[in-house]
């Protein structure tokens, strides 16, 4: 695992957006997982900056991390609604080469089962962004979740609720309590993983799950078992690691 702790949350996410640029660049036909939250936020702002100076997402398939379950695909707080607002919009990619789980489907086992056969037909997923929960989990797995698991409906924690609930107009209990995600074996089978965490207050949790023992209860602890794991932080996120980071 490649640990990059940059001076600052602006300068982690200009780091971030370049190495994913330089996949792009660097790939015919690239498969971006991407990743929602206020971290990646920023991220996206400076993709959205190297597409208006020539970077190009035609070539792009996209498959997002997770979803809300239930939600509307076109309700403003719904995942959907957050990657068209922040990215899809405004760059060079066609809708239909864009997934995010569909949190209004009916049957939500079968959109699971649709999901990964996606993911597959698209040759699998290049290069997986991340963020990190407060609960340690990457996409929506909380602990435990096996790291053989694969997309799933799953039941939110309510730290996750409560940490998401500014899109809910602070109303942590109209966070939807479930949510369809990848699981942390999809996550693992992408061909590099790029998490980016910032701020004091994700400090402890990048700990325990980069220094902390390995284990299902901190989902983010399997990404030191991939091969081509960088982890980019800033100092603040970096600041309890054994090594300083
Ligand atoms: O960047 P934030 O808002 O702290 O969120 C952390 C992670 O948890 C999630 O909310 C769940 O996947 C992601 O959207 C995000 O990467």
């Amino acid at each position: 695992m490649d640990i990059v702790v940059a001076p600052d949350a602006m300068a982690a996410c200009r780091e971030a957006a370049a190495r994913i640029a330089a996949y792009m660049r660097g790939t015919p036909e690239p498969v971006l997982g991407l990743a929602t939250g206020r971290t990646m936020e920023a991220i996206y702002h400076v993709l959205v900056g190297m597409h208006r100076n020539g970077l190009s997402f035609a070539r792009c398939r996209s498959f997002n991390l997770d979803e809300y379950y239930p939600i509307a695909p076109d309700d403003p707080r719904s995942y959907h609604a957050y990657m068209r607002e922040r990215l899809f919009r405004h760059v060079d990619i066609a809708p239909e080469r864009t997934r995010v789980p569909d949190g209004a489907a009916p049957d939500p086992e079968r959109e699971c089962r649709a999901y990964e056969d996606a993911i597959r037909a698209a040759g699998g997923i290049g290069l997986q962004l991340l963020g990190i929960g407060l609960t340690g989990h990457i996409g929506f797995n909380e602990p435990p979740s096996d790291f053989a698991t694969r997309t799933r409906l799953v039941e939110l924690d309510e730290t996750t609720r409560r940490q998401n609930a500014e899109m809910f107009d602070d109303r942590w209990q109209d966070v939807p309590r479930r949510a369809l995600t990848m699981g942390v074996g999809t996550i693992l089978d992408a061909r590099r993983l790029l998490m980016v965490a910032t701020g004091a207050a994700k400090a402890r949790i990048v700990r325990d799950a980069l220094d902390g023992p390995v284990t299902p209860m901190v989902s983010a602890s399997a990404l030191r078992q991939h091969p081509a794991c960088t982890v980019i932080l800033d100092e603040e996120a970096a600041g309890l690691l054994r090594s300083g980071g």
